[in-house]
């Protein structure tokens, strides 16, 4: 999710902002991190490795290998210097960066006393104070109650026929007709419409265009230095906040007044349905503004994350014949078990085996949530290091993804990596995370992949215009050229 990780955001911050900005802020910074260091006089002893020069440290070299792709082999190089766990400084603060498997399950599994979710001050302000990520201990466990309970399997089922609209929809007025598109960002869009329809219960309209251009102000905001002034871009996303804030209240009373009335089922859309979430002395789950918050949060959070899953799926069908040709097979078979205007079906997608472990091993290689980041709430020791209060605990993806021990020949694309699931250790595999804080959205995620692969490799060839294109991250992957295709549809009239 584009903004779940500090990293994400805060990288993105350094990177945008100018140098004058910078440079005051380090200045502010200096002396802070300074007596957090001084302060640490303590018999245990600290992990090795440098902090590098005071609050830069080795932000820039770290996010310099990010956007050359090469982040990976950045953070081996730390491990072959110092060990599994070393100390680094990274985005401003003294930072703890541990690997494997272990670490992944200590982190996922630890105390939230220990550590808590860490958050740039721009992610609270755009989407607000009541949003799960700025949550812990029992307030987390409540609202994600209720995230859970309306992205579950048995909920999402009902939607499914809703989001095959939106998909075969977006086919139909964005890639037929058309030689040539950019895939990368018609999945931003063809993700945002599906989310908007299931979430909001926005249909295509003029209402839809402007939440779309809404939120793509706010997520601009979201990615730059969060300085409140005129005519500054982040003044202008929380003005878009203000502005979805309002559809969203509006959106509450309507679908609130007829649920009183009775003229809609309260399975609607995904915000009836969190009116509708009722504790055990029937008051309301939620509140409004809790209902707004987390809508807010799940668009951004599901957003990017999926579209980027399925770009990199096109470009892998692209350049993997085998891959495509079982892809293709699978579901032809489905499609060749219904009549075309058939909807597909949760049974359907629950066909699609082979699809799912493509795009698993895709995740796996590309997961679009490269490094998590904790705070550290208290002093505590690990592995027998000392892991200072007010420090940041980061940890990368790619770390267990990549280790030959779980994944043989690790840089090889094969989704038979994922043939049995059950054998993948636990912690290893953690492109949706771990713990109390697993994506929710993941059912989500996984049906509006399969939807869309079965109608583009039913619907459509393609191949790609720069066969050798390279993505970066920046922070989240993106391909250079939006991933630019040649189209050819396989039916090309009778299009429902
Ligand atoms: C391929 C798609 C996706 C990927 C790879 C992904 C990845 C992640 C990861 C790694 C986390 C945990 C971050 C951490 O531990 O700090 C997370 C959390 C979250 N995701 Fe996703 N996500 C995806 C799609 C979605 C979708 C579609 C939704 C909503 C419909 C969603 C909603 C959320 C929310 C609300 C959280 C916060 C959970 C909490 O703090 O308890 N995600 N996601």
């Amino acid at each position: 999710m584009e903004n779940i990780s500090g990293l994400v955001t805060l990288a993105q911050i350094v990177v945008t902002m100018s140098p004058t900005i910078f440079f005051s802020m380090l200045l502010f910074l200096l002396p802070l991190y300074l007596l957090l260091i001084a302060c640490r006089k303590s018999s245990k002893k600290l992990p090795p490795g440098s902090l590098g020069f005071p609050i830069i440290g080795q932000t820039f070299s770290f996010l310099s290998a990010m956007r050359k792709n090469r982040a990976e082999e950045w953070l081996q190089d730390k491990i072959r210097k110092y060990g599994p766990i070393s100390k680094m400084s990274l985005l401003g603060a003294p930072t703890v960066f541990v690997c494997g498997q272990a670490a992944n399950k200590f982190i996922y599994t630890c105390d939230d006393s220990l550590l808590a979710n860490q958050q740039p001050s721009s992610i609270r302000r755009l989407c607000g104070e009541r949003n799960i990520l700025e949550m812990s201990g029992h307030e987390h466990k409540r609202v994600r109650g209720a995230l859970v309970s309306i992205l579950k399997p048995e909920v999402l089922k009902q939607y499914v026929g809703k989001m095959d609209e939106e998909v075969r929809k977006h086919f139909k007025i964005h890639w037929h007709g058309k030689k040539k598109v950019l895939a990368m960002p018609l999945m931003k869009t063809l993700t945002f419409n599906v989310m908007s329809s299931l979430i909001f219960g926005i249909e295509q309209s003029a209402k839809r265009e402007i939440l779309v251009e809404l939120f793509k102000q706010l997520l601009k905001g979201v990615l730059s230095v969060p300085i409140n002034f005129p005519f500054t871009c982040f003044n202008r996303s929380l003005q878009a906040r203000e502005k979805i804030r309002t559809i969203v209240m509006d959106l509450i009373h309507e679908k609130r007044a007829a649920m009183e009335d009775q003229i809609t089922s309260p399975r609607q859309d995904l915000i009836t349905t969190l009116l509708s979430l009722r504790n055990a002395d029937f008051s309301a789950a939620l509140s409004d503004e809790e209902i707004v918050d987390n809508v807010i949060l799940i668009m951004i959070a599901g957003y990017d994350t999926t579209s980027i899953l399925l770009s990199f799926l096109i470009n892998i069908l692209a350049n993997n014949p085998s891959v495509y040709a079982s892809v293709l097979q699978e579901q032809e078979e489905i499609a060749g078990s219904k009549v075309s205007e058939d909807l597909l079906t949760w049974d359907d997608l629950q066909r699609m085996r082979y699809t799912w472990r493509v795009a698993t091993e895709s995740l796996r290689m590309t997961p679009p949530v490269f490094s998590f980041f904790r705070k550290v709430l208290k002093d505590f020791e690990y592995e027998g290091y000392l892991i200072p209060k007010g420090w940041q605990v980061a940890w990368a993806a790619c770390m267990t993804h990549m280790d030959e021990c779980v994944f043989p020949n690790p840089s090889d694309f094969d989704p038979g990596h994922f043939d049995k699931q059950a054998s993948v250790p636990p912690y290893s595999f953690v492109a949706f995370g771990g713990g109390a804080r697993i994506c929710p959205g993941y059912e989500f995620a996984r049906l509006e992949t399969l939807i869309t692969i079965h109608y583009l490799v039913n619907r459509f060839t393609w191949k790609l215009c720069h066969p050798n294109t390279s993505f970066s991250r920046d922070p989240l992957p993106i391909f250079k050229d939006g991933l630019e295709i040649e189209i050819e549809p396989k039916i090309p009239t009778k299009v429902n």
